[in-house]
């Protein structure tokens, strides 16, 4: 039956399909220095994203040498961040080259597309609808869009079964640690692209394929479709 299900290419966001860093590390700098802390460089800051915006603080503050943040400041210091980057989605943040080539290609080959997340499903939505691409996908789900969130597995497995898909044609596609571990939780192949948010080079993290322009995209995800547990062999 689930081979009759149309295989299924779910995405990361944020490193992934779109250079969203600058903006994030704007709110992120917007929230330490209202909080009289200074602001983070760029290049220490991009490589915190990936695990949602609680933890982008969480590590922000952190690096700024700062004792462990309590409940309470965590929260108001959350909500003044979402404040401002709802503000601000879009002022320095791209999509990749070639990603609407690229996501263009699959559908016309009959694959069903899908976001997975730790962004919120609203910022997604709004994103993805600014950078134009929101309709490609038939499902666009975040960290609150279940109770579960990456590196969670059924975070992925729901998003799949959202978008009308099946675990075994599916691939995972992302940038981060947090991805890979998330897809080989679930038994999905994953393609990673070296060009997001990683503090170590994601080439060493193990995913099936590394993929560091969408031109190649297609290539490596019909490559290794369909490949789960231990016929799946790693080139990168
Ligand atoms: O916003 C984040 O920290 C992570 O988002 P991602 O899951 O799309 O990489
Ligand atoms: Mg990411």
């Amino acid at each position: 039956m689930t081979d009759k299900l149309p295989p299924i290419a779910v995405f990361d966001l944020d490193g992934t399909l779109a250079d969203t860093a600058p903006d994030l590390v704007a709110a992120l700098n917007h929230v330490l220095t209202g909080e009289n802390l200074p602001p983070l460089s760029f290049e220490r800051a991009r490589d915190m994203i990936g695990s949602g915006a609680r933890a982008l603080i969480r590590r922000g503050f952190d690096e700024a040498g700062n004792p462990p943040v309590e409940d309470a400041d965590m929260e108001r210091m959350f909500r003044v961040f979402i404040d401002y980057y709802e503000r601000n989605l879009l002022n320095e943040t791209r999509l990749f080259p070639g990603v609407p080539e690229a996501l263009d290609r699959f559908r016309n080959a009959g694959w069903v597309l899908a976001v997975c997340t730790n962004k919120f499903e609203n910022q997604s939505l709004q994103l993805l609808d600014l950078l134009g691409i929101a309709d490609r996908f038939t499902a666009i789900c975040g960290r609150d869009t279940f109770p579960y969130y990456k590196p969670d597995p059924r975070h992925l497995t729901l998003t799949i079964d959202r978008a009308g898909g099946s675990p075994v044609r599916a691939v995972m596609i992302g940038d981060s640690g947090t991805d890979i571990s998330t897809a080989r939780a679930a038994g999905l192949p994953v393609v990673a692209v070296p060009f997001g948010y990683s503090d170590v080079p994601v080439a060493e993290l193990g995913p099936d394929r590394l993929v560091a322009h969408f031109d190649d995209l297609w290539t490596a995800v019909t490559e290794i479709a369909g490949s789960h547990g231990s016929d799946r062999k790693t080139t990168i």
